[in-house]
């Protein structure tokens, strides 16, 4: 019986490597996939992977409906064992019911992969909805690690080198709009609480150098 799987992780922790390489077995093995992405960070119509891999997708724009572009396949003579669906967060609840109609009434394998939660820790809608409907969530096994060496759990967006927590919920990454540079840093709770990033940390690391200097405890007197 096929499943919708939700595969999930923080952001930078392989999850559109994983899709690439599930479309690829599966493949190898003469079963025929259809891939689906939306507003990679690599452009319209692709799937792209930090590793340097990437693939044509169809691009999930707003209006898309699975269950049609699914069925015209099959109609016109097409084999769809498996659909992959990555930046599945971005995809509208109703979207995701598409996907999960597919796996019970056409009995077609789905993957999705995505990231649960946006820079304000909030669920993004379709994360929501997939966690709601799968079979299986499955968090990725690779660990994306904070600065401070813990498993990052959170994500972090910076922009113009400071960690915000409020702004629009969808700005895709390494992108800039021409005034501001917007950056995303994967985090800790703990990190992600206090609005530690990186940039935050090695700064506060600096001025603890600095601050605390005593000079009636200084042992070489200053020269005038
Ligand atoms: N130069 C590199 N060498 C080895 N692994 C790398 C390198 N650059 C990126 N990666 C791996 O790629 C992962 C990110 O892959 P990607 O599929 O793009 O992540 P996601 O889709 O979850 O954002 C990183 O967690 C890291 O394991
Ligand atoms: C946290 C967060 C992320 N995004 C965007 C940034 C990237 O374009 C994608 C995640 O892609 P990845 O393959 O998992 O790295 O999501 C966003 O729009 N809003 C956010 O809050």
């Amino acid at each position: 019986m096929a499943e919708l799987v939700f595969f999930s992780g923080t952001m930078d922790c392989g999850k559109s490597t994983l899709a690439l390489q599930m479309d690829h077995n599966h493949r190898a093995r003469g079963r025929e996939g259809l891939i689906f992405t939306r507003l990679d960070r690599a452009g319209d119509s692709v799937l792209s992977s930090r590793l340097g891999l990437s693939t044509g997708a169809v691009e999930v724009h707003e209006q898309l409906d699975f269950w049609e572009v699914v069925v015209a396949q099959l109609t016109s003579g097409g084999k769809v064992d498996y659909l992959i669906c990555d930046e599945a967060q971005f995809y509208s609840p109703a979207q995701v019911e598409q996907l999960a109609r597919i796996v019970d009434e056409l009995d077609i394998e789905v993957y999705a992969f995505g990231i649960m939660a946006d820079f304000r820790t909030q669920l993004f809608p379709g994360s929501q909805r997939l966690v709601e409907l799968a079979d299986r969530t499955q968090v990725l096994q690779v660990a994306a690690l904070c600065w401070c060496g813990a498993r990052a759990t959170h994500n972090a967006r910076v922009v113009d080198g400071s960690m915000v927590v409020e702004g629009e919920q969808v700005v895709v990454g390494d992108t800039t709009d021409g005034t501001q540079e917007v950056e995303y840093e994967v985090l800790c709770r703990r990190h992600h609480m206090r609005r530690m990033s990186s940039h935050a940390a090695h700064a506060a690391a600096l001025s603890a150098d600095v601050l605390p200097f005593d000079l009636d405890a200084c042992p070489v007197p200053p020269r005038a």
